[in-house]
């Protein structure tokens, strides 16, 4: 079983022309609001890729239909609690480009306590893995109880802040970052080639993998003196919310199934790449039918 704690938002989607610029007042195209937050957007697409996944969330009372959304595509959601607090919400700019612009308001994902922690701690066998992204709170204090359970600890540093480099990092098996993330780790600049990259992460992190997302430029799976290399697939993106999101989910559910780390990538590589060409958070997460019958299409051959 994965468990995720991890944000659950409402996300507000403006389609502009432009990502708004300082000063400006702009009209947009088109206005929706659908499920979202990194947490949920993973623990969706680990579901709908066939895996085990329970997700540990705070949502407010009125929002229960995002709790529900969960657990029809196979989310566990015994943990997600529904709470006298407003839930979280994203403000979303999607331009023309598919590029986006996000502002986070965390709400009740910012409500967790060591009760949460301990539950989770308690509910979770020894082996289990736990995913995290940085969306929630108290994070040392969940990262420092998952450790000593014995608990295998993957690690999404997305929105990255300074509170992460302040976190036991050395506790976690599994990073996932993009490129931004992974330079502002290693302390590099973002300019760096991803091989640069990658061994100054494995210099800082001897003992935990990575996987690097980089878009158009493929992804990277590095452990030790372990390497691997996905290419990017050629698509025309319309929205790329969520896109890392259903990378990691596809990737963990494939990793659960004990299949190649080359097969994880290409798993995950694929769901994101469908995922890209639709509108949407949650709503563009592709399903395991889709993504096989992609990876199976000629031209893939
Ligand atoms: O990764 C995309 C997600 O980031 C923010 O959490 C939004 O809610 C959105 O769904």
């Amino acid at each position: 079983m994965l468990h995720n704690l991890g944000s659950i938002n409402l996300d507000h989607f403006y389609r502009v022309p432009h990502l708004v610029h300082p000063g400006e007042t702009l009209a947009s195209h088109s206005y929706q609001v659908g499920l979202g937050g990194k947490g949920a957007n993973q623990s969706l697409a680990m579901a709908l890729a066939g895996g085990q996944v329970c997700h540990w969330g705070r949502l407010g009372r009125q929002d229960g239909w995002a709790r529900d959304r969960l657990a029809r595509a196979g989310v566990d959601v015994t943990h997600v609690e529904l709470v006298d607090e407003p839930s979280g919400h994203a403000i979303i700019q999607v331009d023309d480009h598919g590029e986006n612009a996000i502002i986070l308001c965390p709400g009740a994902n910012h409500g967790f306590t060591r009760r949460h922690h301990e539950a989770l701690c308690e509910t979770a066998r020894p082996g289990d893995w736990l995913l995290v992204q940085n969306e929630c709170n108290a994070l040392p204090e969940l990262l420092e109880c998952a450790r000593q359970q014995g608990l295998a600890i993957a690690f999404n540093p997305a929105p990255m802040s300074d509170t992460v480099l302040a976190l036991p990092l050395e506790a976690c098996q599994l990073l996932f970052v993009n490129r931004g993330e992974a330079a502002w780790l290693a302390g590099l600049p973002e300019t760096s080639d991803a091989r640069v990259l990658l061994e100054g992460l494995h210099a800082r992190l001897p003992a935990t993998a990575t996987v690097l997302t980089l878009g158009r430029e493929g992804a990277w799976y590095q452990s030790g003196s372990e390497r691997h290399f996905q290419p990017a697939l050629p698509v025309a993106p319309v929205d790329t919310t969520g896109a890392g999101d259903t990378f990691i989910g596809f990737f963990m559910a494939a990793l659960q199934e004990q299949r190649s780390l080359p097969d994880c990538l290409a798993f995950a590589a694929h769901a994101a790449a469908l995922g890209v060409q639709r509108p949407g958070a949650a709503d563009s997460i592709p399903s395991r039918d889709e993504v096989e019958r992609f990876l199976a299409s000629p031209s893939n051959a």
